[in-house]
């Protein structure tokens, strides 16, 4: 069995008297998008403040490509390909989609003053910046300023810039979240595609994309997993009816 990119181990992080995450395990293995869903407060973005490492854990271990990551800050996770994405809105609204693209693979070369020859014709930044287009079917925008894109063009230019900044993990906190009807469409049928690229934490309230897509589904109620398993298991789960899915047992 393929090993995990990551692997959650007992996190438990307190506020005062809340637990707002209680023992928390979970991995994400290779190719799959892992969905984490739970009603408002289960502390689903406590988690992934976790991850990112902009909250530490009281206890609990979290391991990204084989090392244990709990000492470092959210920069060093970022580096080894350990990013929120969408969170921060990474774009340059006025600069086009393939100028905010080389911004980050610029940013990856580590070389950022090129004193010779004008950027936009620096093919070291050109070529990759456009290969990442193509990757999330945007290479026949690139001439778009980010501010012109839709909402779901946008939501694929971040992740061509985290490509570009080297993900290897994507954790996407509701990504469906202001999309229409037609957007929602669009953005799962990428995320089906992306999780090649990357396996998914995907965190998000909406039941048909997270039905559609994950391979598999993590329920948190209270902070505490209260069952991990495939879209069938979770859907036939007894206490996640209860708890979540608002019906009665
Ligand atoms: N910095 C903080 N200080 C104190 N309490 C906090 C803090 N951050 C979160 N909480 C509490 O922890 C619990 C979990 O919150 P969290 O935002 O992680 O839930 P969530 O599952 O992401 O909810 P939602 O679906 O509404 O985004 C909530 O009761 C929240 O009020």
């Amino acid at each position: 069995m393929a090993e995990p990119v990551l692997k959650l181990s007992n996190l438990t992080k307190t506020f005062g008297a809340l637990k707002a995450t209680d023992d928390v395990s979970l991995d994400l293995k290779p190719g799959e998008i892992h969905a984490l869903i739970g009603p408002n407060g289960a502390g689903k973005s406590t988690l992934i403040h976790q991850i990112a490492g902009s909250l530490r854990p009281d206890t609990g271990s979290i391991r990204f490509l084989g090392h244990d990551v709990g000492a470092l800050g959210v920069p060093e996770r970022a580096r080894m390909g350990l990013g929120r994405t969408f969170q921060i809105s990474s774009l340059t609204p006025e600069f086009s989609a393939l100028r905010n693209v080389m911004l980050a693979v610029q940013a990856r070369q580590g070389t950022s003053f090129r004193f010779f020859r004008p950027v936009m014709r620096d093919r070291t930044l050109t070529e990759p910046a456009m290969a990442m287009l193509e990757r999330v079917g945007l290479a026949g925008r690139a001439a778009v300023p980010a501010a012109e894109l839709s909402h779901g063009e946008r939501r694929q230019l971040e992740i061509a810039i985290a490509l570009a900044l080297g993900s290897k993990a994507f954790l996407l906190d509701e990504p469906m979240a202001g999309m229409d009807p037609e957007g929602s469409k669009t953005l799962t049928g990428f995320l089906d595609q992306l999780r090649a690229e990357a396996p998914i934490l995907l965190v998000e309230h909406d039941m048909d994309a997270v039905f559609a897509l994950a391979d598999r589904i993590t329920v948190l109620v209270y902070g505490r997993v209260i069952a991990t398993g495939t879209v069938e298991d979770i859907r036939n789960d007894a206490d996640v009816r209860r708890a979540y899915l608002g019906e009665e047992a």
